[in-house]
């Protein structure tokens, strides 16, 4: 059985339908969450470029992975994948931070 089997989606069952409701409200609260993150961060871009302060710091980030590799544990999630996925937010904002830098430290709004 592959994709082409169910042209328009497999028929759905009860089950399945309320597993993606929380699904999708668990979606929408990782993108609201995400949000106030970067709203955070951004004030932080801006503080680190008025005082010319480097855009990453690498003490505080190993500080980071060790403290949520610690909760991923207790919370029964791959502590490997939590690591991942700060890396991967963390790149963003440092991204983020490199830019307002390179600006007049102000929001590009
Ligand atoms: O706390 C800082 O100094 C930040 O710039 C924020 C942040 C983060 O997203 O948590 C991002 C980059 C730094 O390397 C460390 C942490």
């Amino acid at each position: 059985m592959d994709d082409s089997d169910w042209p328009h989606g497999a028929p759905a069952h009860p089950e399945l339908l309320r597993l993606r409701d929380s699904i999708d409200n668990i979606d929408a609260a990782l993108i609201h969450l995400l949000a106030e993150r970067f709203k955070c961060t951004q004030a932080v871009g801006e503080l680190k470029a008025r005082e010319k302060l480097p855009p990453a710091d690498p003490a505080r980030e190993k500080i980071q992975v060790e403290r949520l590799r610690k909760l991923a544990l207790t919370a029964k999630l791959d502590p490997a994948f939590a690591e991942k996925f700060l890396a991967f937010i963390i790149e963003e904002v440092i991204h983020h931070h490199n830019r307002i830098a390179k600006s007049d430290g102000q929001s590009p709004r």
